[in-house]
């Protein structure tokens, strides 16, 4: 679903990715980890054609990413360096308006992904009064809403409670279970070990499955 092909990436004089090969599949979860600035987040942007490799290609769901007709991929729901909301529009306002870029989903499907995970889609709260967990809550049901079959998700579980915590795992299962690719990165190791399927470490700037 999502494949690798020769990526190299750096910045400067630092060199992070040396011609990867990895291909992430269909119905699994991965789990990235990898020191502070090792390059998790610099991966997952290049995977969402926010920023370029160097050289080699990304596919995302057969598709090259980053061309003129691919700019994006379509298919992924992304969290990645705290999204940014209208703070004086409610939760369920500010994703009804995400939701117009690409005009696929009711209502009902934001209102059920806010559900999910546990917040309430009919409250007049503004999200200028959401706590960060809240907010981070609210990200989630983003990244999801629109049933994208591959979700990057860039520290998932930072400020959720421990029930909030469950219910995301939970979530996250069930997409699992409905076949679609989920790569996290948690600095917490239980979220990697009870969720992901294959852990997959960069190290001296390659990809290793561990
Ligand atoms: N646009 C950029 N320009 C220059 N350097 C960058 C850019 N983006 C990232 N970097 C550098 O690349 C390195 C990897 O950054 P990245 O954010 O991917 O690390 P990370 O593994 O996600 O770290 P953390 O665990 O702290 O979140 C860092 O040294 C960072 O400063």
């Amino acid at each position: 679903m999502i494949k690798l092909d020769g990526v190299c990436k750096s910045f400067g004089g630092l060199t992070l990715f040396e011609s990867i090969d990895y291909e992430f599949h269909k119905g699994k979860i991965y789990g990235v980890v990898g020191p502070n600035g090792s390059g998790k987040s610099v991966l997952f942007k290049m995977i969402c054609g926010f920023i370029f490799p160097d050289q080699g290609k990304i596919f995302v769901a057969g598709e090259e990413v980053g061309t003129k007709k691919n700019r994006f991929p379509e298919s992924v729901g992304i969290i990645i360096d705290g999204p940014g909301y209208l703070p004086h529009r409610t939760g369920f306002e500010n994703l009804k308006d995400l939701s117009l870029i690409n005009n696929n989903i009711t209502d009902t499907d934001i209102r059920e992904s806010m559900v999910k995970v546990g917040l309430d889609p009919y409250t007049s709260q503004k999200v200028k009064h959401y706590s960060l967990g809240m907010k981070q809550k609210l990200a989630i049901a983003q990244a999801i809403m629109e049933d994208q079959q591959v979700l990057i998700l860039d520290e998932p579980f930072n400020a959720l409670d421990e029930d909030s915590v469950e219910k995301v795992r939970e979530v996250l299962r069930s997409s699992r279970e409905e076949g679609k690719t989920i790569v996290i990165t948690s600095h917490i190791k239980e979220d990697i070990s009870v969720l992901c399927d294959e852990v997959v470490k960069i190290n001296g700037n390659k990809l290793t499955k561990i």
